[in-house]
């Protein structure tokens, strides 16, 4: 039998003494010692890697969405496309990742339930960094990170910034479509409340993409990222069920029922409403 093949021979490096490898890039010494399992369940790494490779993809996902909006507000809207594109399809990533968390039963869930606590992925910050940036901006979701003044700033500083249903409104008005100014110069860190003035400007858009190209185009990015959003919840309430059945949360909440409740949230109302209106 010929000797194992060497790819050194060929150059691979073979020596990384003082030189960055591939784990020193990826600072994967962090990453792979950051899983504590509080049990002996066998389930236990499944249920943290799966949130944190989410929270990892919600990372990614506030990136983009800050360099859209960025791009939003300076009317380039091929680049905003395109991260919005990408938002969409990390959006499918998660979607798609219930999958694997689906194969865990009830009976391996309960086997570490309660070393969870009173922990809950409502307390996620990113996930809110995400509702926040979106346009679904419930300032009572501060409250449970309180004890973090640095997580408080970095809520606040969102709150105080912009949605990006705020952003597209105005590159909106901006190409001459009729934005009520009330909505233009709306204290940005209040809930969206849904306004019949904006709904007629969407109207105008939808009855004649073609006079309006590009924010017509803009707002079925809206819809694209809204349509994925409710998917997330839809599975996320459906394995919820699956493995929880009706009890109560560890974050205190009903359960299934204040997570169905979620489900009626709209981030972009109006761009519902005018598909009845047309
Ligand atoms: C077996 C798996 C899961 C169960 C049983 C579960 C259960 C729950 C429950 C009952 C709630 C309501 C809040 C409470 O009272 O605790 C909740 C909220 C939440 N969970 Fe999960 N969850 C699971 C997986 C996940 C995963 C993989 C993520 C991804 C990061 C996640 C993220 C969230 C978020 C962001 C909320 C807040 C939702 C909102 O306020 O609209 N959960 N979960
Ligand atoms: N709320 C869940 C616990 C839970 O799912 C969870 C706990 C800690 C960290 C993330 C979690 N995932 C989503 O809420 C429950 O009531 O069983």
């Amino acid at each position: 039998m010929a000797d194992p093949y060497d790819p050194g021979t060929e150059g691979a490096r073979m020596s990384f003494a003082g030189a960055m490898s591939y784990g020193d890039y990826l600072s994967l010494d962090a990453v792979l010692t950051a899983q504590h399992p509080q049990s002996d369940a066998g389930d236990e790494l499944l249920f943290i890697i799966q949130h944190q490779t989410s929270e990892l993809w919600m990372k990614l996902m506030l990136h983009e969405l800050g360099r859209a909006r960025e791009a939003i507000a300076a009317d380039r809207l091929q680049p905003a496309f395109k991260g919005l594109s990408r938002v969409a399809r990390i959006m499918e990533q998660l979607n798609s990742a219930w999958d694997v968390l689906r194969t865990m039963t009830p009976s391996d869930y309960t086997r570490f339930r309660d070393t969870l606590g009173q922990s809950s992925g409502f307390q996620s910050w990113q996930y809110r960094l995400i509702e926040f940036a979106a346009g679904n901006r419930n300032p009572a979701m501060v409250k449970p990170h309180a004890h973090r003044p640095d997580l408080v700033a970095l809520l606040e500083a969102e709150l105080a910034r912009p949605s990006l249903y705020d952003t597209a409104l105005a590159a909106a008005a901006r190409s001459g479509l009729p934005v009520p100014g009330a909505v233009l110069t709306r204290d940005c860190a209040a809930p969206w409340v849904a306004d019949d003035g904006v709904a007629a400007m969407w109207a105008v858009v939808y009855r004649d993409p073609e006079a309006h190209w590009p924010i017509y185009e803009l707002a079925e990015k809206l819809m694209d990222f809204e349509d994925y959003f409710r998917r997330w919840r839809f599975n996320h309430v459906t394995t919820v069920e699956r493995v929880l059945g009706l009890k109560r949360g560890t974050g205190g909440t009903g359960g299934v029922s204040y997570l169905k409740r979620m489900l009626e949230v709209e981030l972009f109302p109006e761009l519902w409403q005018v598909r009845t209106a047309l």
